[in-house]
């Protein structure tokens, strides 16, 4: 890892002027203030972030010119920010390739790399490399919670490790990300042996309801810079394949930036609350006969053929936004890196997401290890799990079958080499979980005050096992990704607790009673299940 290098002056974000009040300015710290402890650095960051991101100051507070909105005070703050000279910079290179010739500016539109495999946002790590790991901690920790265009999304905090080259101006953000990390205590408490140290990462509490939030942020900031001027690309549109989460969000970010979005999803196979998301955002919604994977190989075709660019997470653009999941749970622990993080797997671009988030971090000296990973797929559609098993020996795509996990009934991910890349380089783990399974992990973490998604079920079903394995111990901090919102599959929710699903006992179904409207039948039913709670 690089140390500091720079000067104080030097420093992008932090302006010499930015004191705490009994500070003394150290001649050999790259800072422009000693740490002296944590009080002082709370009230340096919270100065610093003020300061760095307004002209006019009233006591320490910020304010903005009467005459500009956020976006406009974000311009002009950039035209007199020093973050270009320090050139951070970020390029496409095929996937794997360590030190590769072949290399694309990030303003191509390109999803492939010569020889047909996927690509890799690089980004110049020894350009971040001059400022140590404490600095990026206390630089995005002093991003969190704000208004300020764009630091105030959780993807954009983190710009620089994200686009780093984007105008602030250029950037399509409806603040996403900050989701609420979970303590599960009751889960992990009564259902999984005392377990002390369980959380969820809800990134389905989020404005489209799923955690392709973060990513299309990325992709549909790149897209209107691409489209505006100097580069003015005839871009007509931003298509997607979708189970229903990646075009919710295409189409929201789409018509937040006023560009056209074209959908194509499987008829019949997604939740109406998904299927409605891109008609309510004006987006043009393709309902076809087949399944994902056949909308995939279609949506390939046409964006080889018209002017569409392709929003799915083959465009690794997509994962950079993606990855700063991972950088948000080392923040909200504090910088402490968990055991286990546990990531539900369909077209499988989000366990490499989190690999790369974590990885980034690491390498930069932010933290000095990162989790193991599992990767959880329905077993009705468990094409990573068929390969991990093999020992990763020939890969086959399977053809999906139906599941609750709707939103990753997917046989034919591609994603599969980087899904295969962060199991091994994390000594990772992947796991399958039964519809009956799924089903039954979501309806007991309903149980204890969440409301869950398939998905979510699926990565339950995972811990269950691994912790009934003793993979997983006790106290292990763990966490599990909570990708999409349960309001999204009422449906799922719906049928289980009719307890109507064929084979399937439905072990915590909890349906509604129907009483007369009399007082004696109400206290009858009050009094049995008050009696039965004995
Ligand atoms: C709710 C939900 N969870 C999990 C996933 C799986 O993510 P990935 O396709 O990146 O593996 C998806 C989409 O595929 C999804 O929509
Ligand atoms: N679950 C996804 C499937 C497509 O995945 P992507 O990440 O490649 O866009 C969806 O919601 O469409």
């Amino acid at each position: 890892m690089a140390t500091a290098a720079a000067s104080s002056s030097a420093l992008p974000f932090f302006p010499s002027n930015c004191r705490s009040p009994d500070s003394h300015p150290n001649p050999k710290s790259p800072f422009p203030i000693p740490f002296h402890s944590n009080i002082h650095k709370r009230v340096r960051l919270l100065c610093c972030a003020a300061s760095s991101v307004s002209v006019g100051e009233d006591n320490g507070r910020r304010s903005r010119r009467s005459d500009e909105n956020i976006r406009e005070e974000a311009a002009r703050r950039d035209l007199a920010s020093p973050v270009s000279s320090h050139g951070f910079s970020a390029w496409y290179v095929p996937f794997g390739a360590s030190d590769p010739d072949e290399r694309y500016s990030l303003d191509q539109i390109i999803y492939r790399s010569n020889s047909g495999g996927l690509l890799d946002v690089r980004h110049d790590f020894s350009a971040l490399a001059k400022f140590p790991g404490s600095y990026w901690r206390d630089l995005f920790d002093s991003r969190v919670g704000r208004t300020t265009w764009p630091y105030g999304s959780g993807v954009w905090s983190k710009k620089e490790f994200v686009l780093p080259e984007i105008d602030a101006d250029h950037i399509v953000s409806l603040f996403e990300g900050n989701s609420n990390l979970f303590w599960a205590e009751r889960l992990g408490r009564e259902h999984l042996g005392g377990m002390t140290d369980l959380w969820v990462k809800h990134c389905g509490i989020s404005h489209t309801g799923s955690f392709k939030d973060l990513g299309m942020t990325v992709l549909v900031s790149q897209v209107n810079r691409l489209r505006s001027k100097p580069l003015s690309r005839p871009i007509a549109g931003v298509g997607c394949a979708s189970t229903g989460d990646t075009s919710a969000a295409l189409s929201a970010y789409c018509a937040a930036a006023n560009i056209p979005a074209i959908v194509f999803l499987p008829a019949d196979r997604i939740s109406i609350a998904q299927l409605v998301q891109p008609i309510a955002n004006g987006a043009t919604v393709l309902s076809i006969d087949t399944d994902f994977d056949g909308c995939m190989r279609l949506i390939r075709e046409v964006t080889a053929e018209l002017p569409i660019y392709l929003a799915n997470s083959l465009n690794s653009l997509r994962l950079e936004g993606q990855k700063t999941a991972a950088i948000e749970i080392l923040q909200q622990f504090d910088w402490v890196v968990p055991d286990w993080v546990i990531v539900p797997g369909g077209n499988l671009g989000n366990i490499y997401a989190f690999y790369k988030g974590f990885h980034m971090c690491k390498e930069l000296g932010l933290v000095d290890q990162i989790p193991r990973l599992v990767c959880a797929q329905a077993a009705n559609a468990n094409p990573l799990y068929l390969h991990y098993k093999s020992g990763w020996s020939d890969f086959k795509p399977v053809t999906a079958s139906q599941t609750f996990a709707s939103a990753i009934q997917i046989g034919d991910p591609v994603s599969i080499d980087r899904a295969v890349h962060a199991i091994r380089q994390t000594d990772g783990i992947v796991e399958e979980a039964t519809e009956e399974e799924l089903m039954d992990a979501m309806s007991l973490a309903d149980r204890t005050g969440m409301f869950a998604c398939p998905h979510t079920g699926v990565v339950l079903a995972a811990l269950f096992k691994l912790r009934e394995t003793g993979v997983i111990r006790t106290n292990d901090k763990t966490v599990v990704v909570s990708t999409a919102h349960g309001l999204k599959f009422t449906q799922a929710k719906v049928d289980y607790h009719s307890g109507k699903i064929e084979d399937m006992a439905c072990r915590y179904a909890n349906p509604p009673v129907n009483v007369k409207a009399d007082f004696g039948s109400v206290m009858d039913v009050l009094k049995k299940k008050l009696v039965l709670k004995k």
